[in-house]
């Protein structure tokens, strides 16, 4: 029951989701007072709700493959220190190829520009042979991939962020196209990244600007976050709590933005009292043209990431 999955290039990204994945079957396993995570119940149509225990459509064991030694000792202490389930991520550095013959579904989570010497190692053709290939890559496409493997390989595209780490992510999945394995493919695929956040299926034509708006969002957010705290700090608040106040109230309203029908005009207006101080800040932010930098920050975000697999 259940499958091996490898990740080959297990950076920043490939912990987050290895990370998210395991605590998410660690909570499915912990009894009948499981927690499935908050965001359980508001998932995006189209994504499956991985059954209970023993689920074929979550991995069962797990490969991670790095470049240097200092990263194998790296990740073998981290995933160590995190549980038993975690503690048996297999690390090993120099060993894409034989990482990719032992796994059912391999995830390429390298730098773009690493892509093609790792696909073009030798046997690693053979290796992933009939297997699901899902990379997180930016800006590379499923056609410049599929150049590089066997056609016999199903690639799929994927662009998670950090947040799959504290199973809060937000993942874009690129339409899987009909085969005789599509279904259990998209099973597998909106298993594993809808147990560590939001999964959502969209044509690869988005792919750039899902890339600069979820996959960068996080940094661009906590930017304004840092400001927010900034301000507090300025007018006398602590630090510590003027970092809390501004996240939770982030966070707070970023989940209220999220309700079905809501919208973010109508949540902004109900803080909005007539004469009060809301808008005096409001008015701030529209003189610095916070709008628009913001909506120019994913256009530029998403145009340098149209370039990401040509570099
Ligand atoms: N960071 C983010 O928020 C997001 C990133 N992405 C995409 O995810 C990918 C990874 O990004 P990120 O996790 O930040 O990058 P990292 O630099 O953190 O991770 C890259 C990983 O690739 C490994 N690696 C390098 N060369 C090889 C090789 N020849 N064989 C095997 N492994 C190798 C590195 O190993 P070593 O440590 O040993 O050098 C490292 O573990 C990128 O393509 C990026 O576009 C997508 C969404 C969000
Ligand atoms: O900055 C980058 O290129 C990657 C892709 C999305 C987030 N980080």
């Amino acid at each position: 029951m259940g499958y091996t999955l490898c990740v080959i290039g297990c950076g920043t990204m490939g912990v987050a989701i290895l990370s998210g994945v395991i605590a998410s079957m660690e909570s499915q396993t912990a009894g009948p007072f499981f927690s499935r995570g908050p965001n359980w119940e508001t998932h995006t149509p189209g994504t499956v709700t991985p059954a209970l225990n023993a689920d074929p459509t979550l991995p069962r064991r797990f490969i991670a493959a790095v470049n240097r030694d200092p990263s194998v000792k790296k990740l073998q202490k981290y995933f160590g220190s995190l549980s038993s389930l975690a503690a048996t991520v297999e690390v090993s550095s120099g060993k894409n190829v034989e990482a990719a013959r032992q796994a059912d579904v391999v995830l390429l989570g390298c730098k773009p520009q690493v892509a093609r010497s790792i696909l073009t190692e030798e046997g690693m053709k053979e290796a992933l042979k009939g297997k699901l290939l899902i990379s997180i890559l930016a800006g590379t496409t499923i056609s410049q991939l599929k150049a590089l493997v066997d056609p016999s390989t199903r690639v799929v595209r994927a662009m998670p962020n950090t947040p799959c780490q504290i199973r809060e992510g937000m993942t874009v999945v690129s339409t899987i196209p009909a085969s005789p394995d599509s279904d259990t493919n998209r099973a597998i695929i909106l298993a594993i990244f809808s147990s560590i956040g939001r999964c959502r299926e969209l044509e690869e034509k988005h792919f750039d600007a899902c890339t600069a708006l979820s996959g960068s969002g996080p940094a661009f957010a906590c930017l304004f976050l840092e400001s927010m705290a900034d301000g507090g700090v300025m007018m006398g608040l602590p630090r510590a709590e003027a970092l809390e106040l501004a996240a939770q109230s982030l966070q707070g309203a970023a989940r209220m933005a999220l309700r079905p029908g809501a919208h973010p005009a109508q949540i902004r207006d109900a803080v909005t009292t007539p004469g009060g101080c809301t808008i005096a800040g409001l008015l701030t932010l529209e003189d610095g043209k916070v709008r628009s930098t913001i909506a120019r920050t994913i256009q530029a975000a998403t145009e340098r990431a149209s370039q990401l697999g040509k570099d």
